[in-house]
């Protein structure tokens, strides 16, 4: 049987106007694996996101995705295959935290029974039983990306984007929230790549693979 790494980088070049932000870059992210995205602002961190999440288009090279050119996949198949957790929450207001929940799971046309129990089981496992009726703006920052933490992966994606998941967070607030994505990492056996620009962040998880991005370079610490 043919293998083949899950997500792959081959010789991508970005470029945004004069701009070059990667050039002719390679990397392989494993199934399964945690990984740190690092660089100062402007180098790229979100760039490299954007483009496995399709929301931008490389100039050259291909990324493949479990072997297969990221383009030539449907993007309703990618998004329930890849789950995105953003610094700014991105909750809808007028809407409480089980609502905003099952919202990405409908979209994806999936039984609501079966949303509905992953749904609970997940803030049980966040410590937000308790706030499934609550909306948005009565939750604290942690919590608020907790919701979205479950929102993520209620589809058990394969893959999880994490772009500064902490950036609006507080020091304990931040470091609670990485804590549980590690933890989920290993409990649902996701991959995940994390943008961050945090040395307290990074500090806390040493066992994790960390990338730097610099000056058109994209590259493994080793
Ligand atoms: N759509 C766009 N059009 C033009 N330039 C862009 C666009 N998106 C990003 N850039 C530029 O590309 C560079 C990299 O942006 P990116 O957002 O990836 O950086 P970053 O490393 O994530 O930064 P930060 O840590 O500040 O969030 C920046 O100089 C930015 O201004």
């Amino acid at each position: 049987m043919a293998t083949f790494n899950m997500l792959e980088f081959r010789n991508i070049t970005k470029n945004f106007g004069e701009s070059v932000i990667l050039h002719e870059v390679n990397a392989i992210f494993h199934k399964g694996s945690f990984h740190f995205i690092c660089g100062e602002s402007g180098s790229g961190k979100s760039t490299i996101l954007k483009l496995i999440n399709q929301e931008i288009a490389a100039e050259k090279g291909d990324i493949l995705w479990q072997g297969q050119p990221l383009k030539s996949y449907e993007k309703f198949k990618l998004r329930r295959q890849i789950g995105v957790v953003f610094q700014s929450f991105e909750l809808i207001h007028h809407m409480t935290v089980l609502e905003n929940i099952l919202l990405a799971g409908r979209a994806l046309g999936k039984n609501r029974q079966a949303l509905l129990q992953r749904a609970m089981k997940l803030l049980t496992r966040v410590g937000l039983n308790g706030k499934i009726e609550a909306y948005p703006e009565q939750l604290s920052g942690g919590q608020m990306q907790r919701v979205a933490i479950v929102r993520a992966i209620l589809n058990k994606p394969l893959l999880l984007l994490a772009d500064e998941p902490t950036g609006n967070l507080d020091r304990k607030a931040a470091s609670d929230v990485m804590n549980l994505l590690y933890e989920l990492h290993r409990e649902e056996q996701m991959t995940m790549i994390v943008v961050t620009h945090s040395e307290e962040v990074l500090a806390q998880f040493t066992q994790a693979q960390r990338w730097y991005v610099k000056e058109g370079d994209f590259y493994e610490q080793e």
